[in-house]
């Protein structure tokens, strides 16, 4: 698509599509057969095979190829490589039965079994081209496999799958003592993170970068790090639950962190975006507006997050009915169909396919079809239930298995006659030509699941069942949950709740019972409502053209700190300077003001910072000089203080404080006092807090909305005469303080930054900026970090200072470009600010600070972080060991392949 296509001329988008997928369409397999020599075609070596599941999403790949309008890049894991059985090592002729050959084939049968996949940069290169889908003779779809090539492939799905998915589908896990969990959060971590590393190998302005599924929930921000106007779309496929149950997971806030560098987020369905919607406002304290879309009566809600906008909205998925049409109905099916249909004749077919997972409600559909059989006799041999369960690999999967065949044994039993079964039960994956002729054949189809996000299964049916072929095969009935995302779009269906056994028995009847007449008439109204892939596809993308067009440079979000490149910052930096907000941002934020100390952590990796010579720290906040000295001065003397918001300072490794506000009068704070005792009175649980400046008047523990109104109209009245006096009303976290307006944190942020690095600071009310000082004796890496409106003064400064430098230092900028300068917002994702980078919370800060004095790993969370194929870190001990290993590895493979051969 060109930039001058209509409608996007405003904003030219590239007209190229990065579809980020969380697995490559095809299976890759070594080719046991494959024995390399000089007329062996490389590619020998690997055979591809279509693998099952998310046929929706491959579907819109494969159409989006098709496609005139835009060019298609697809980034995908290439999964888990099978590496064939080959490995078992034969010792030449001439050695067999020599010690040699024996030790050599304990080693080799030893990696046969576990083999490292050590894949030769040409090997990769051959896997690459294979995957380079076959039909796409204009080459319209590239395909970017991501590389993670290790011993154990499943590690890439852990988390994912036994973390993320039970809990978006109403799954809890059995407390744990985490250690696992954190294992495999890294992994989850640098599963993304290879992802962003290939996406901004092709990237280019103006691309859309469509980001699909749970696997890939950081992602979105990771890609917002590097490229602040990139066009991102998240699509989650599954359902998204309520935030009562997202919130049990561990990393909730980094999820949906990740999730939120995207410009839209879409679900399949508006319940799912509005569990989403309230997740962030419960756990990001993100603010939204709600609204109808144009058109389609669906909701769209449009979250604020760090100073951007993100549409949240829902677009059910949909499959691709010409496709399916075409290939249901040929002469094979169609025999294919009359065999079945003569295997059960005279009975009804009630047919289910499921992946047999506890979410996909197997169990409840045997249930319903024994309670069925209990209830109406006179079906007993008049019906059939063939299920066909796909195999699943997961923990539950052995007694799910058993459960099931447990039911289906009893059901038989009961009901069976010695020729007939009721249930017939397929545990295997069967072909696509045995699915559509059961689909044509099915009188019924029953989908009982207790979660999904969309079934397929359904929409696949309604839409066989759309076109007449053999008698009795046409517009058959639909029985589904109400559970399943599916019965949003198909709400013609006969509804049930899976949980209902009898209700679903009835229903069940009743299906069967339809006229020829009720049958059609349902069948219209479900066709009518099947969306297509095509349509999917297009009215995704019109709706991100749209998107990319209204996009402003002043709606920008805040990206998540990138903390490798901080990292990497600080150590090449020799002038550090932190700078620190106290409550909210070192400490989380408690009802009780005199509750909020450091704890043991933050005490450990202060000291570990302080102990740098490189390092200088200072903690500026609207705290009083007796809290700070209390708490903070008295235990580490090293750190430079400053009370009420910049009214008071007292120098590193210093026990003198002093007062910058000196000359002022104070006779102000008679009045504000008398204001806020007014107020107070009319407010319980508000209090004032007297400091030897500043006045703040707490309103945590009073009525919530009660405080906030009151809290306005005591600003109004505050600010009457504030002005002439020369004070600033601030709004802090449920409180409203005030001080003189020429004292605020971003003047002792000037102070600091503008000053012989590591110098004593002088003792003066009045600050001179010394214009003098050159770059080499200012800092070189500044962390500002606040959680506040207060803190904003300290950002702007900062932002200030970065300009000025510009013009004053433009040779003096360090390796990566700038000035190591990062203002950092922390906690709410609802206020705007002109900080460059935001953390969620006070443990996110803790885990920065924790990175940077080596406590932390380096994947607790997401950033910039160049690894190799195999998930080490580029250039780190593990890869060049890795590296190493793998070039033994492949001489002594192909060696002992050459002589076996
Ligand atoms: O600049 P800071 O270090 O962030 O201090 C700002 C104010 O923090 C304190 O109040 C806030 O934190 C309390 C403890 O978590 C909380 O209970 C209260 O609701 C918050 O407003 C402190 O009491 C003030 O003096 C500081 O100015
Ligand atoms: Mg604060």
């Amino acid at each position: 698509m060109s930039s001058d296509k209509p409608g996007t001329a405003e904003k030219p988008v590239s007209g190229r599509i990065i579809n980020c997928v969380p697995q490559l369409p095809y299976k890759v397999s070594r080719n046991d057969l494959y024995t390399p020599g000089e007329n062996q075609d490389p590619g020998d070596e690997w055979k591809l095979t279509p693998i099952s599941g998310n046929s929706a999403l491959y579907s819109s790949l494969y159409l989006l190829r098709d496609s005139p309008d835009w060019e298609e890049h697809v980034v995908g894991w290439t999964g888990e490589i099978d590496p064939g059985n080959k490995f078992a090592y034969v010792a030449p002729p001439n050695q067999r039965g020599t010690q040699a050959a024996n030790d050599n084939a304990r080693y080799n049968s030893q990696e046969s079994n576990e083999d490292p996949l050590y894949l030769s940069q040409e090997q990769k290169r051959v896997i690459a081209e294979k995957l380079q889908d076959k039909e796409d003779s204009n080459n319209k779809m590239t395909v970017h496999p991501v590389w993670l090539l290790r011993r154990d492939q499943l590690r890439w799905r852990e988390y994912s799958d036994k973390i993320v998915w039970p809990a978006l589908h109403y799954i809890l896990n059995p407390p744990s003592d985490g250690q696992k969990e954190n294992t495999w959060w890294y992994d989850y971590v640098k599963f993304n993170e290879a992802y962003a590393l290939k996406v901004a190998q092709i990237y280019q302005p103006g691309d859309i970068i469509w980001v699909h599924d749970y696997y890939l929930m950081l992602l979105p921000q990771l890609l917002r790090m590097r490229f602040g106007d990139a066009i991102i779309a998240y699509f989650h496929h599954t359902p998204w639950p309520s935030s009562e149950y997202f919130r049990c997971l561990s990393k909730r806030k980094q999820l949906l962190d990740g999730i939120l560098g995207s410009n839209r987020v879409c679900f399949q369905n508006d319940g799912f975006s509005r569990h989403f919607v309230s997740a962030c406002k419960r756990l990001l304290d993100s603010t939204s507006t709600k609204k109808k879309s144009k058109g389609k009566g669906r909701d769209e809600w449009v979250i604020s997050v760090y100073g951007g906008d993100v549409v949240v909205d829902s677009l059910p998925i949909g499959v691709n009915t010409e496709e399916i049409l075409r290939k249901a109905f040929t002469e094979d099916i169609d025999e294919k169909v009359k065999v079945i249909k003569e295997a059960y004749a005279n009975k009804k077919i009630i047919f289910g396919r499921d992946r047999l997972d506890t979410v996909r409600g197997v169990v409840q559909k045997l249930q319903a079809f024994e309670a069925f059989l209990a209830m109406y006799p006179e079906y007993r041999d008049k019906v059939v239930l063939i299920q066909v369960s796909r195999p699943t690999a997961t923990d539950q999967g052995l007694k799910l298995e058993q459960q099931v065949n447990d039911l289906v044994n009893s059901i038989n039993a009961q009901y069976g006659t010695l020729n007939s079964s009721p249930v017939h039960h397929y545990h295997v994956r069967i072909p696509e030509d045995a699915y559509h002729s059961l689909l044509r054949a099915a009188d019924l189809c029953l989908i009982t699941s207790a979660r999904d996000g969309m079934n397929t299964t359904a929409l696949e049916y309604v839409t066989v069942k759309s076109r007449s072929s053999i008698d009795g095969c046409y517009a058959n009935p639909l029985v589904l949950s109400e559970f399943s995302g599916t019965s949003t779009v198909l709400k013609d269906a006969l509804i049930v709740n899976p949980w209902d056994a009898v209700a679903v028995a009835r229903t069940i009847k009743k299906a069967l019972c339809l006229t020829a007449q009720e049958r059609v008439s349902l069948e219209m109204k479900l066709w009518s409502k099947v969306p297509t892939i095509q349509d999917w596809n297009n009215s995704f993308l019109q709706r991100m053209v749209e998107i990319a067009k209204h996009e402003s440079q002043d709606n920008k979000i805040t990206p998540a700190l990138n903390r490798p490149l901080l990292l990497q910052a600080y150590r090449a930096a020799k002038r550090r300077l932190f700078l620190f907000d106290y409550d909210g941002t070192l400490t989380p934020i408690v009802q009780d003001p005199a509750a909020a100390i450091p704890s043991a952590r933050l005490f450990r990796i202060l000291s570990k910072l302080a102990a740098d010579p490189h390092n200088l720290i200072w903690i500026i906040s609207g705290r009083d000089q007796q809290f700070l000295s209390k708490w903070l001065g008295s235990r580490m003397p090293q750190l430079g203080l400053s009370a009420e918001h910049g009214c008071f300072m007292k120098d590193v490794s210093s026990e003198e404080w002093v007062n910058l506000t000196t000359k002022y009068d104070m006779t102000w704070q008679e009045k504000v006092n008398e204001a806020m005792e007014q107020i107070t009175v009319q407010t319980p649980g508000s209090f004032i807090e007297k400091k030897k400046v500043a006045v703040t008047w707490h309103y945590r523990r009073a009525d919530p909305e009660q405080g906030e109104f009151l809290a306005g109209k005591l600003k109004a009245s505050l600010e009457k005469f504030s002005k002439d006096l020369g004070l600033e009303v601030m709004e802090g976290k449920a409180n409203l303080e005030v001080r003189p307006k020429f004292v605020n944190k971003g003047e002792i942020v000037k102070r600091l930054v503008w000053h012989p690095y590591g110098e004593k600071q002088l003792n003066e009310d009045e600050f001179k900026q010394d214009d003098t000082v050159p770059k080499s004796q200012l800092p070189d890496f500044v962390l500002c970090l606040g959680d506040d409106f207060t803190d904003e003064d300290m950002f702007n400064q900062l932002n200030d200072i970065e300009s000025v430098w510009d013009k004053k230092f433009p040779d003096d900028k360090n390796e990566a470009g700038h000035y190591g300068i990062y203002p950092v917002t922390v906690g709410s994702a609802s206020k705007k600010t002109v900080a460059k980078a935001h953390l969620t919370d006070p443990q996110q800060v803790l885990d920065t600070l924790g990175l940077l004095v080596g406590d932390v790993s380096l994947f607790q969370s997401p950033g910039t972080v160049e690894l190799d194929d195999r998930g080490h870190v580029k250039d780190s001990e593990s890869s060049v060991k890795s590296e190493q290993a793998g070039a033994a590895y492949n001489m002594k493979r192909s060696a002992s392949l050459k002589d076996n051969a």
